[in-house]
């Protein structure tokens, strides 16, 4: 067997290959990042194509950096931002519009009308999710009301609907040539459409968005050989290597940081939060605003559950700091300028730049900065947006210990905000539970390789797995519970004054 197992990571902001050997170490990768497109408030595109070629690239530099060829990987797995919605033409290979990405806010009225007449809580039930503007149901309705000649191409099984890892894989295997129309229950979990106990796609479900079924990928399991061809000679490998894994990137994380047993959770921080917590085999029906999610199907065994805190804001509330505001040139300074003060100097803000996520499900919310004085300077706003990615963390822990009755004794985090120790510090202090950083933080991509490389016994067990599992930092709670319980009134108190901001009805 080939030495090597390859992961794409095709993210919000970028995308990376990444080549990993049976240890789990690192060996190579190359990352692109891809044009985010804006074109009015609340509106988040990406170019299908665009992400394509950076696909091609990526895959292409970090064989060739790692002078290794197709013949070095045994498997090949797919993660992936999650709900982001693409439509083309199976045809011409053509997208009809560009992807409306997951934080996109566009199709809030279809959202809220679900909540109006009834149907929310059949949503709710069935697929785990509460209706909201996130997921992917109300954006291929939106692409069939508003691209012309969509609807009629998805009637007659021309156009196609795919999230991102089905439209990459689609490429991988040949495009128009015979490309292979398949996703994972994980990234089906996430449409609204597809039944959480069956693991199908649901036909009342989808008549509830007007959406054809031919449109719909194959659901195969997250891990299995075979399941989605292999890749062509004349793609980015250059030859044949069996695609044999897929996870949504949060899944992946889940699987990356090896928690496999119920009760098992991590906190990835990326552009968003997501907070996962393996609930084994048992279907947890959230009452506190959590969402049920399928935390990875592996072959013929049974599909294993999630309990999901999603938070749609919080590096890219860094990224805000430095882009729209420009007062940090790159998202690490923001450490820098946060440590200028020793506390908040009173200044919360509620980065709801997409409404709120969980738990709150409010998408007529929007940002604020509360608690201003003259004192306040920029370094009390860079620690203020510090705190938000963990008093929002909080948040979801609460919730998941109302849903499951778990309560942490160590929270493992990883993705790009974990670099920041001063969050990591403040993590620790908000929760009142110590952060656990593992050596290797690109758990996304190694929970793809993990899924791909057990299909094809490269690995054989979770267990061995567990064993390349390793700990690179740990931060304990110096706050007092006085301190923390009086940040954190400070902090529900902001995320009141964000409710009701837009109207959506
Ligand atoms: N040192 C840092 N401090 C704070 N935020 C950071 C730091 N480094 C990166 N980030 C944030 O992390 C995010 C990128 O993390 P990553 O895990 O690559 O995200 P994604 O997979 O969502 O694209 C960006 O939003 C960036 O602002
Ligand atoms: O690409 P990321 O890491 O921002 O993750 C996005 C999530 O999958 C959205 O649900």
């Amino acid at each position: 067997m080939a030495d090597f197992v390859g992961a794409l990571d095709q993210g919000t902001t970028s995308s990376r290959f990444m080549i990993f050997d049976h240890g789990g170490n690192e060996i190579a990768r190359h990352q692109l990042e891809h044009e985010q497109i804006l074109p009015q408030a609340g509106w988040v595109e990406h170019n299908p194509t665009e992400i394509w070629e950076r696909t091609r690239s990526v895959i292409e530099s970090t064989l060739n950096r790692a002078n290794l060829s197709h013949g070095d990987l045994a498997a090949f797995g797919i993660t992936n931002q999650r709900e982001t919605t693409v439509v083309w033409n199976r045809r011409t290979g053509r997208p009809y519009y560009n992807a409306i990405v997951w934080q996109d806010t566009r199709t809030d009225r279809i959202a809220s009308a679900l909540e109006r007449d009834g149907r929310g809580e059949t949503i709710r039930h069935r697929a785990g999710l509460p209706p909201a503007t996130y997921f992917s149901g109300g954006k291929i309705q939106w692409i069939l009301e508003n691209v012309d000649g969509v609807r009629e191409a998805a009637e007659n099984g021309d156009a196609v609907f795919g999230n991102i890892d089905t439209w990459v894989l689609w490429n991988l295997t040949g495009g128009t040539d015979g490309g292979v129309h398949v996703t994972d229950p994980t990234n089906a979990s996430r449409t609204m459409l597809m039944d959480l106990e069956t693991l199908a796609w649901d036909d009342q479900l989808l008549s509830f968005f007007g959406i054809p079924r031919a449109m719909l990928p194959e659901i195969k399991p997250s891990s299995a050989p075979d399941a989605y061809g292999t890749t062509r000679a004349n793609g980015p490998l250059g030859g044949e290597v069996p695609l044999t894994g897929i996870l949504g990137d949060q899944q992946a994380a889940t699987v990356g940081q090896v928690c496999f047993s119920p009760g098992e959770a991590k906190n990835t921080y990326g552009t968003g939060n997501f907070l996962l917590l393996n609930t084994g085999e048992e279907l947890v029906r959230s009452k506190a605003g959590m969402l049920t999610t399928v935390c990875y199907k592996f072959g013929d065994a049974a599909p294993v559950y999630a309990l999901e805190g999603s938070i749609a804001v919080t590096g890219s509330a860094v990224q805000w700091l430095r882009d729209q505001l420009g007062i940090i040139s790159g998202a690490a300074q923001s450490e820098a300028l946060a440590r200028q003060v020793d506390d908040n100097g009173g200044v919360y803000f509620v980065p709801a730049f997409s409404g709120l996520f969980a738990p709150y499900w409010r998408s007529d919310a929007r940002g604020a900065i509360v608690g201003l004085s003259r004192f306040n300077t920029n370094a009390h706003l860079a620690r203020a947006t510090l705190e938000s990615i963990c008093y929002q963390s909080r948040d979801v822990v609460e919730a998941m210990r109302e849903d499951s009755g778990v309560s942490l004794d160590v929270l493992k985090v990883d993705g790009g905000v974990t670099a920041n120790e001063l969050c990591m510090q403040l993590q620790a202090d908000i929760l009142g539970v110590p952060v656990s950083r593992p050596v290797v933080a690109e758990t996304t991509a190694l929970g793809a390789a993990y899924a791909a490389g057990l299909a094809v016994g490269f690995w054989n067990t979770t267990d061995e797995l567990r064993q390349n599992w390793n700990e690179d930092k740990r931060w304990h709670p110096t706050w007092n519970d006085d301190q923390r319980q009086q940040g954190y009134a400070g902090w529900k108190k902001a995320v009141e004054r964000t409710y009701g901001w837009v109207e959506v009805d």
